[in-house]
Formats: structure tokens, C-alpha cells, sequence
């Protein structure tokens, strides 16, 4: 039996972390969950599967929640989130929360020798190189969640990283894919929320409409696989069955395919270096699919992109800045506070003012990304 403590429980990849615990309820047992201001489907999961520990994001939900379930404890803010991540009978961290304020928790909970299954791409984006110093120093495991991540890591099975020739991380070129720079300019948060392919929530959904989510995933990619930013290429493919790729120096390519499910990589992280059955996932039928597309990732079009390689390039504080802006400036754009092309403005702006600190320690990386995000504010 795997102990799962799940940060983000109410959230996408949190459901669908359920689903899998559900498939499979004589290897899984949830012990801690947190979650945001979701309250209503926070009963729900607690009467589904009972866990010990409930962090919520507001004190002023706990009084309720206490009398509601008085068998189980509670506890509120950036504290229960790490109270959740450290929780003692659990073996396995789900870092599904949305964010680099899933960083601290992560960091304290890979200290705890907890197994970590990440999906929370902006902790490794904002602090990459203290995540993976703390996960070697303390032998801990980090397992890839994200799609693209979960394909390169199934792809590097048996190899070794010394002979990858390149990384090449699928696109699916999000909401507006097809659209031109000038159709951008007046696109609304309705139409950026309808990905083609997957249905997450709203940050990640926007930030593949900007392309910055595959930026962020070269980011988290570098962290993962040590791999040099040369040798990462990013391919569009439209259809998302390809979920990434390695070629390796001999010129074979091994990639991992599926139908668009993140239950299937979820899975694989939880059950590693197992597989399990996951019936309910439509298996891929490619006679059935006929074609896929690739093409060429035009930088010009999709400027996230080119900021994401320069920013982790230039290392130190810069992917703290870029990840810190971007935040600031989705949220802006989900409150209607700035446009589409806007939000790219905004990143640029901080990315350009920010002086770099090299090698920065938790809290500087804390005081940027808080300066980043009043820099953003203020200019909204
Ligand atoms: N969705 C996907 O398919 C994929 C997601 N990812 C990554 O996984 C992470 C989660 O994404 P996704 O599931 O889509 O995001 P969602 O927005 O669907 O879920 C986010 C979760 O975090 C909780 N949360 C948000 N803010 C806080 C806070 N301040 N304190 C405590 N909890 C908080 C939310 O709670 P509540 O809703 O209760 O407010 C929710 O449970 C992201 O980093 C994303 O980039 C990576 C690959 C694929
Ligand atoms: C499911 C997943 O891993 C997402 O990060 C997905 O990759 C988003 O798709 P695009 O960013 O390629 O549009
Ligand atoms: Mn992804």
C-alpha cells in the first residue's frame, strides 16, 4: 500500500490523481489532501476517501469543515500546505497545486525522504537548481507528471542520459494555434480557454494559448533530464499523441504516444517502475487517427517561448522573474485587467528591468518572485 499525501486535490490534475487512487484501492490510500477555496467539492473527496489531514487555503473555512468531520484534522494556508506535504504516513507527494507557491512545500517535503510526483511545473521553473540539489542530497526520487515529461522520462527507461543527442518536446499550439499576431489582439478569456486537446484549469490552459507553458516545460525539462538548453527542441504536432521524444546520438528516436489522458502519466508516476491497468483510458487506435502533423515553432509568433529560453539560459534569478510575471500577469488577464497580447508585455517588462543574482539561495528566490509580482501590479 502507497500512502499519497495530494496538494491541489481540487484541482485537474488533483481529480484526476483521485480517479487513479479510486481504480485502484488495494495500492493506494490517501492520506492528506489540500486544496484552494473549492469547499463544496472538498466535502465531496473527504466523504469519498477519508483522508487524516485536510489543509484548506482560508481559516475561515476550518470552524465549518471541524464540525462537519470532527474525525479529521484541519488545517489553513501556505503552513497546512506544508503540514500536507510532510504528513508522516505518507510515502508519495502529489504536487498538483497550481504555482510556485508550491515550491517550499516540495522542498520541506523532499527532506521528509518523501517520494515526489511533481505535475507543478512552476516550482522547478522558479527554483530548479534547489529542488534538484535537495532531491540528490537526500536520495529522494522526482517523478515527472507532466505529459511531455512522463514521455522523455518513459523514453529514457534502460538508456543513459550521456547518450541523449536531443530532447524534442511536442506542442500542441494551444487555442490559437492557427491565428496571425494581429487576430490575437482581441481575443477574449473564452476563447483562450478552449484548448484543443485537454481540458485543465485556467492558468495552465492560458499559458498554452501563449506558448509560455511550453517554455516553462524547457525549463523543467533542463532540471529534470540535466540537459542543456541546445539540446531541447520544441516541435509543434497538433493532435497531442506524441507527448515528447529523445534522439539519441546514434540517430534513433524513441517516443511515448497515447490519446491526450493525464491519468496515464499521473498513473505511471504513482505506480514506478510498475505499470498497472487503467481501464477506463481510451486506448490509442492509430489506423483510427490516420495522420499526424508536425511543424516547424515559429518564435516570432509565440514570443514566451523565445523569453522562457533566454531566461533559463541566463539562469539565476531570471526563470524566477519570468515564472513570477507570468503568474502576475495571467491572473491580470483572468480578471479582465489586461489583454491576450498584453500579458507577454507584461513578462517582457520584468524580465528586461530585473538585474540578475546568480546562484540565489530560497530567499532571494522568495524576495523576487514577491518584487516581480508588485512590479507587475503596478503596472496594470
Ligand atoms: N491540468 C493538466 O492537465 C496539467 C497540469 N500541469 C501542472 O499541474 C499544476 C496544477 O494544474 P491544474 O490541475 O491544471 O490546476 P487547477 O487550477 O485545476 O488546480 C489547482 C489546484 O491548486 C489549488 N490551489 C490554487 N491556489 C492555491 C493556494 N493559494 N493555496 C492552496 N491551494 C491552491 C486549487 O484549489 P481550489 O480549486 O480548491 O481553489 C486546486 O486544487 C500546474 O502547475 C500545471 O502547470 C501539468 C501538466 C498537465
Ligand atoms: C497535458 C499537459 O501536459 C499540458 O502541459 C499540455 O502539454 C498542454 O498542451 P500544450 O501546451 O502543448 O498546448
Ligand atoms: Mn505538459
Amino acid at each position: 500500500m502507497k500512502y499519497i499525501s495530494l496538494m491541489g486535490a481540487t484541482g485537474s490534475i488533483g481529480t484526476q490523481t483521485l480517479d487513479v487512487i479510486k481504480e485502484h484501492p488495494s495500492e493506494f490510500k490517501l492520506a492528506a489532501i489540500s486544496v484552494g477555496k473549492n469547499i463544496e467539492l472538498t466535502r465531496k473527496i473527504i466523504m469519498d476517501f477519508k483522508p487524516d489531514l485536510v489543509s484548506v487555503a482560508n481559516e475561515s473555512s476550518v470552524t465549518n469543515l471541524k464540525a462537519e468531520f470532527p474525525g479529521i484534522h484541519f488545517t489553513y494556508g501556505k503552513q497546512g500546505l506544508t503540514e500536507v506535504a510532510v504528513y508522516h504516513k505518507a510515502n508519495i507527494l502529489v504536487n498538483a497545486v497550481s504555482g510556485s507557491i508550491g515550491l517550499t512545500p516540495t522542498l520541506e517535503a523532499i527532506k521528509e525522504k518523501k517520494t515526489i510526483a511533481i505535475a507543478n511545473k512552476e516550482t522547478l521553473v522558479t527554483a530548479g537548481h534547489l529542488v534538484m540539489e535537495e532531491a540528490a542530497r537526500n536520495h529522494v526520487p522526482l517523478l515527472p507528471v507532466d505529459s511531455e515529461h512522463s514521455a522523455i522520462f518513459q523514453a529514457l527507461q534502460g538508456e543513459k542520459e550521456k547518450n541523449i543527442e536531443k530532447l524534442i518536446i511536442t506542442a500542441s499550439g494551444g487555442s490559437f494555434r492557427d491565428r496571425t499576431r494581429e487576430e490575437l489582439q482581441n481575443v477574449t478569456i473564452e476563447d483562450a480557454l478552449n484548448h484543443p486537446n485537454w481540458s485543465m484549469g485556467a492558468k495552465i490552459t492560458i499559458d498554452s494559448a501563449t506558448m509560455m507553458n511550453k517554455g516553462l516545460e524547457v525549463i523543467e525539462a533542463h532540471w529534470l533530464f540535466s540537459i542543456p538548453y541546445d539540446k531541447i527542441d520544441v516541435l509543434l504536432h497538433k493532435e497531442s499523441i506524441i507527448h515528447s521524444m529523445v534522439e539519441f546520438h546514434d540517430s534513433s528516436v524513441i517516443a511515448q504516444l497515447g490519446t491526450p489522458d493525464m491519468r496515464v502519466p499521473i498513473q505511471y508516476a504513482l505506480t514506478y517502475p510498475d505499470r498497472f491497468k487503467l481501464p477506463s483510458a481510451k486506448r490509442l487506435n492509430l489506423s483510427e487517427i490516420g495522420k499526424l502533423h508536425f511543424s516547424k515553432m515559429d518564435f516570432e509568433r509565440f514570443r514566451c517561448l523565445r523569453f522562457s529560453f533566454d531566461a533559463g539560459k541566463a539562469g539565476g534569478t531570471m526563470p524566477t522573474v519570468l515564472n513570477a510575471a507570468n503568474e502576475a500577469a495571467v491572473a491580470a488577464f483572468l480578471d479582465r485587467k489586461v489583454s491576450f497580447l498584453q500579458i507577454e508585455d507584461l513578462i517582457e517588462k520584468a524580465l528586461s528591468k530585473h538585474n540578475n543574482i546568480s546562484n540565489p539561495g530560497l530567499i532571494e528566490i522568495q524576495e523576487v518572485d514577491v518584487e516581480t509580482r508588485k512590479y507587475v501590479n503596478s503596472l496594470l
